[in-house]
């Protein structure tokens, strides 16, 4: 109503202001009281709500259309951000990639001097970019000739030299034993492939390991007994030196103070440069044992020869029972290797003010997934991959898998088996809303984005390998590309024999009672 008799005073006013715009003009002057007399009447039933309703349109429609104007110049400004510290995840990891990914033989280009002055450092924790550049040997190799001091309460500071070794492919033919760097030749226009990838590789020894790091999976009786056995073994017939977890050097020390030569560490620092002392991993347990071990080295790893006490061992080919004869030859090497591509990721908040308040990478063997967690809403994930959209998940999340996690959580929810020296990125949607969502294999070499929508109706959560769960709110991202350490992993046989046996044996893979001979007749 108020609104009505304020509009009829709008109206007077308007009058009034064209009465002494155009002079005293008498039909105006007499319509004035007209008008009064008018705006007085009871208004006809209707008007008032009619001008209420279009007031509160007009004043809504100006609201909603500078909201969409601040959303546009917000959103851009989004978009822009997104997009520079997308760019810096790139170049940093552009960076952290070794110039040429192909392991050869050891230069021996670290000096003596360079040895002697990295022996004086004492075991300190390091940024991930002082690590990559302390890589003397990296352009065209795994640098295995690394001294260090050993700081450990119970070593009395001797200093140790890793037993270096040399990666090669296993059917050179070269005379000089050099392998060609070049995958593709383009001489003269003809484009020809002179070396794959994927060959098997060959690991040979150039001096003989010394030091040994044994990982068990806890809680089990048969794994203690079989630890203790091989840790006594290894020092009295291989004089070794045997590193183990602090929990297994407790164990082993419950049982007898014979084991006081096995050696640990004291904190969770000192592990990030195992790597620098040892030569050799072994793993007593399942794939998550070597799981376990590949979490432990945040950069080159050292060979792995896992041991088989798990249920399934798709990743571990040797048998416990004959580890005597196993650790033998492998000791005394050649070994054919599988190199174990890892996903290296990072957690991109949004909250965060700059790229270094963001957290570290995490590296895994089998994959990253991102999923709904508790949430009872379908996850919605925006992926991209290098610069190009790939596609909005809704489902449960999205696994983004190595080749070597292809046959875990990937091939349960659908993706394809893929042999581990095959370079790649499976990307792997879970129990998607849609019916022609197909998983994808991307190449190696791309860098994606999974970015939870600021209009996401919940929280994401991304976990490691399993394990190490982190929420993702709306606006944070996860960025994946492939690391550049990779773990090389002891074979039975070789790669791919290995592999049919653990598709065959662990999976019972394409396994059918075979037709029998009688049946309709042939056809002729
Ligand atoms: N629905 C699923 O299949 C599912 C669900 C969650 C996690 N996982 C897998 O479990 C892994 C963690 O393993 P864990 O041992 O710590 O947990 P776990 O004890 O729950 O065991 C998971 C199972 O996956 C098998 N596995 C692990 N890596 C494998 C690989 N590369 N190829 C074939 N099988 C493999 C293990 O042998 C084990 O039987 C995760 O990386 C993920 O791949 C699978
Ligand atoms: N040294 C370790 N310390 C702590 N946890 C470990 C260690 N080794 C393995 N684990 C964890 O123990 C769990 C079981 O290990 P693993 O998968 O090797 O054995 P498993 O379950 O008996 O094998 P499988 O899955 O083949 O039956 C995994 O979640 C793994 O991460």
């Amino acid at each position: 109503m108020n609104t009505a008799k304020n509009n009829s005073s709008e109206l007077l006013g308007n009058a009034h202001y064209v009465a002494q715009e155009n002079g005293p003009n008498p039909l105006i002057a007499n319509s004035e009281q007209g008008i009064k007399e008018m705006v007085e009447q009871p208004h006809v039933d209707g008007i008032e709500d009619h001008l209420v309703e279009f007031s509160e349109a007009i004043t809504t429609v100006s609201k909603v259309l500078r909201r969409a104007a601040e959303g546009k110049v917000s959103a851009q400004a989004e978009a822009a951000e997104w997009k520079r510290k997308y760019e810096v995840e790139r170049e940093r990891n552009l960076q952290l990639e070794p110039k040429d990914l192909t392991f050869t033989e050891h230069k021996g280009d670290c000096s003596e001097q360079q040895v002697g002055r990295d022996s004086i450092q004492h075991l300190q924790p390091m940024p991930d970019t002082a690590k990559t550049s302390q890589r003397c040997c990296g352009e065209h190799g795994i640098c295995s000739h690394e001294v260090l001091r050993e700081s450990y309460s119970n070593v009395q500071c001797k200093i140790t030299k890793k037993a270096s070794f040399k990666l090669q492919w296993c059917n050179i033919t070269d005379k000089d034993d050099q392998h060609k760097h070049d995958i593709v030749s383009f001489e003269k226009g003809n484009i020809t492939t002179a070396e794959r990838s994927s060959k098997q590789i060959s690991l040979k020894w150039e001096s003989p390991p010394q030091n040994v790091l044994i990982l068990t999976k806890p809680h089990s009786t048969s794994v203690k007994v079989l630890c203790a056995e091989m840790v006594r073994w290894l020092k009295e017939k291989e004089k070794l030196n045997i590193y183990v977890e602090p929990r297994v050097r407790n164990d082993l020390l419950t049982e007898s103070v014979y084991y006081n030569f096995v050696q640990t560490w004291n904190d969770e620092q000192e592990i990030w440069r195992l790597h620098e002392i040892v030569d050799l991993v072994v793993t007593l347990g399942g794939d998550g044992t070597v799981l376990w071990a590949a979490s432990k080295f945040k950069g080159p790893v050292p060979p792995v020869v896992p041991f088989s006490l798990g249920s399934l061992g798709f990743m571990t080919p040797f048998y416990s029972e004959r580890y005597k004869e196993c650790l033998k030859s492998i000791l005394k090497g050649p070994m054919s290797i599988t190199l174990r591509h890892r996903l290296q990721c990072h957690v991109i908040r949004d909250a965060a003010k700059s790229e270094y308040e963001n957290e570290g990478p995490i590296l895994v063997l089998n994959e990253v997934t991102i999923d709904r967690g508790i949430s009872s809403f379908l996850t919605n994930l925006e992926c991209y991959c290098d610069n190009s959209f790939v596609t909005i998940v809704q489902g449960d999340g999205l696994i983004l898998s190595t080749t070597s996690g292809s046959t875990a959580y990937s091939l349960a929810a659908g993706g394809s088996m893929v042999h581990p020296q095959v370079p790649g990125i499976l990307f792997t949607p879970i129990c998607p809303h849609s019916l022609s969502f197909r998983p994808l294999i991307l190449p190696e070499h791309v860098t994606l984005r999974i970015q939870v929508p600021f209009n996401s109706r919940g929280h994401a959560w991304a976990s490691f390998d399993g394990k190490d769960r982190k929420q993702l709110a709306p606006g944070d991202a996860l960025v994946c590309s492939m690391a550049a350490w990779p773990v090389p992993t002891a074979c039975r046989g070789d790669s791919t024999s290995d592999f049919f046996h653990s598709i065959h044996d662990g999976l019972h893979w394409n396994l059918r009672k075979t037709q029998s001979f009688d049946g309709p007749p042939r056809e002729s």
